[in-house]
């Protein structure tokens, strides 16, 4: 396969490192706020959610238990196809927990549709919703954001987690593709 130029790729920058960073910081202090005395855990949704989270909760001055779930609503396509499957469940009890979910993105909202219901049903003390980027125009389910970084339009978006077929996912800043590379 011939090397991919990122530069070739990308329309524009829509988030950079230095926005994002401070973006996180400010989530996290809201947080760090919010829990006190509470019984924290963070449940990141893999694998978009990996650097988020890690940088999430460095910014987290409360004691926080972190877990990890990978469910599939994309596969290496870039439109939902509105199915949601567990491929990774949790490996703690999360009875009695105060569940924050972490997200890269919400788009479609059919991946947190799912997975807030079904949190709730394992007997959850509380489930609320922590997302870096919320594309609202997309929305096919509704969901309640309880922390959000940016609102962003209709775009394709990759970096800082985000793929385009599981490639981008390094970049530092986020960024919208061409419409040619995903059409
Ligand atoms: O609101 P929705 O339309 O459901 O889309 C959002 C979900 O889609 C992406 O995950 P994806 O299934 O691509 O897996 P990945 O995180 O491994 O890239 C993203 O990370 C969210 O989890
Ligand atoms: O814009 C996006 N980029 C990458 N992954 C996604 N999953 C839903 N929307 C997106
Ligand atoms: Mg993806």
């Amino acid at each position: 396969m011939n090397e991919v130029i990122v530069e070739d790729i990308i329309k524009d920058i829509l988030l950079t490192e230095e926005e994002i960073e401070a973006k996180v910081k400010e989530l996290g202090k809201q947080i760090t706020e919010d829990y006190k005395g509470k019984n924290l855990m963070l449940v990141g949704i893999l694998k978009g959610a990996v650097i988020f989270m890690a940088d999430l909760a460095k910014s987290i001055k409360i004691p926080v238990l972190i877990d990890f779930m990978a469910v599939s609503s994309y596969g290496n396509s870039s439109t939902s196809t509105g199915i949601v499957r567990i491929i990774k469940d949790l490996d703690c009890s999360i009875e009695d927990k105060d569940i924050l979910i972490v997200e890269d993105i919400i788009d479609t909202g059919l991946t947190l549709s799912y997975l807030t219901d079904n949190l709730k049903k394992r007997g959850a003390k509380s489930v609320k919703i922590c997302t870096l980027l919320d594309k609202p125009d997309r929305r096919k389910a509704e969901v309640p954001v309880d922390y959000r970084g940016f609102i962003i339009p209709d775009e394709f978006v990759v970096g800082y987690g985000l793929d385009y077929a599981e490639q981008y996912r390094n970049l530092p800043y986020i960024a919208a593709l061409k419409e040619e590379v995903y059409s």
